[in-house]
């Protein structure tokens, strides 16, 4: 019997996250810093040209990659960096990360900068996920909070481009696909960047 969606879809959120939990403290950073590794690779820049590009990234929650380094590395190649914050249980918006600007609780535990900050659209998105397939179909935390901001920035025409950031552990075969989900352009790991293969539907 196949399950419908949301349920294969919360199966494979849950056996995934374990699977990350499940890395000690030092296996996630030393990932985490290869990922950093994989950044200025002819891979990184066909996906991505970062030159004056708002992007962005996230202050690590739970046992996600930390891509704080990441970041600033962006930051020295020209790039704009911003970070989400939840407005409510449906909307979350980007603000503006200045460098060294504080940062306060901004909500389900996250964190980023305060309501000073501009509010900004980004041309790329880092977008943190619990599961992913090589078609870049991927699920998140469950909230829908990212399919809902990349959809509102298409409507407006922004199309922001978006690299799925996760460990290689929380690659699957295949991710169910409903109509809201956008597919991810490239994912990258500690394993270096996938450009994903689109399936035809
Ligand atoms: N680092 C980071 N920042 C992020 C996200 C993310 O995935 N990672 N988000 C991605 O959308 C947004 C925040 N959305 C989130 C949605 C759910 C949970 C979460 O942990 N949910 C718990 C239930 C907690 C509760 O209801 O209070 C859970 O799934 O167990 C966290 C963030 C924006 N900022
Ligand atoms: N563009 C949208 N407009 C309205 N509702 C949406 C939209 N995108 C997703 N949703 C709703 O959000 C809920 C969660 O969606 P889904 O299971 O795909 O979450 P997810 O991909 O794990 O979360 P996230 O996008 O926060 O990482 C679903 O009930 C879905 O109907």
């Amino acid at each position: 019997m196949t399950l419908p969606s949301r349920e294969q879809k919360a199966v494979l959120r849950a056996e995934r996250l374990a699977l990350r939990d499940a890395l000690s403290p030092e296996v996630r950073a030393e990932a985490s810093a290869a990922m950093l590794r994989h950044i200025d690779t002819p891979a990184f820049r066909r996906a991505f040209d970062p030159a004056g590009a708002t992007v962005s990234g996230f202050w690590p929650i739970r046992s996600e990659p930390d891509i704080r380094p990441l970041m600033e590395c962006l930051r020295i190649m020209g790039v704009r960096p911003c970070l989400p914050v939840v407005l409510d249980r449906e909307t979350i918006v980007f603000r503006a990360y200045l460098a060294g600007a504080p940062v306060v609780k901004t909500g389900f535990g996250t964190t980023g900068p305060d309501e000073t900050a501009a509010v900004v659209d980004p041309d790329l998105m880092l977008v943190p996920l619990s599961a992913f397939d090589r078609h870049g179909h991927r699920i998140g935390y469950g909230a829908g909070h990212y399919d809902r901001a990349i959809a509102r920035l298409d409507a407006l025409g922004r199309r922001p481009r978006r690299i799925g950031i996760a460990f290689a552990c929380q690659e699957v075969a295949s991710v169910p696909f409903e109509p809201h989900d956008i597919p991810l352009d490239a994912i990258l790991t500690e394993e270096g960047l996938i450009e994903t293969r689109r399936q035809q539907v």
